[in-house]
């Protein structure tokens, strides 16, 4: 009886994973700006791998990484659900839209100066 019920939680919570890796897929396919943070994404990984980043500032950039993706996703998941809800131009649904672009903004400009400031001087001591 015990077993079965963990069972049942395990394939519950497979659902759930299943339906949160649609939700990506359906990110990647349709939102042009969630690719754009994925291709940058790869190039970070790189030039870290090449500039040899400690464990410390792996965490921290794997934390930026992480921050956009989520404020980019929520962003969306937002979007999505102002259509749904109000299809016709209201500026309540414009101003919420804006803000929810904001966090995006936020979390850019956050892991830009991070970026900056982890890469830009192993970058000038790899080329000097
Ligand atoms: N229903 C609406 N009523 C009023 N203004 C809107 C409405 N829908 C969108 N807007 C305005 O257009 C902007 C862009 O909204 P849209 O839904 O097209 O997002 P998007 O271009 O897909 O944004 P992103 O690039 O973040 O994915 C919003 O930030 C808002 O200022």
């Amino acid at each position: 009886m015990r077993s079965n019920l963990g069972g049942k939680s395990r394939k519950r919570r497979s659902i759930g994973f299943s339906f949160a890796w649609n939700g990506l897929m359906e990110m990647i396919k349709s939102e042009r700006n969630f690719r754009i943070h994925l291709i940058v994404t790869i190039i970070v990984i790189t030039l870290g791998a090449l500039v040899g980043l400690s464990h410390l500032e792996w965490m921290i950039t794997t934390l930026v990484i992480g921050t956009v993706l989520v404020a980019e996703t929520t962003n969306t998941a937002v979007e999505k659900l102002i259509d749904y809800l109000k299809p016709d131009i209201h500026p309540s649904a414009k101003v919420i839209k804006d803000i929810a672009a904001g966090a995006v903004l936020i979390a850019a400009i956050t892991a830009f100066i991070i970026g900056c400031l982890l890469f830009i001087p192993k970058v000038y001591h790899l080329l000097l």
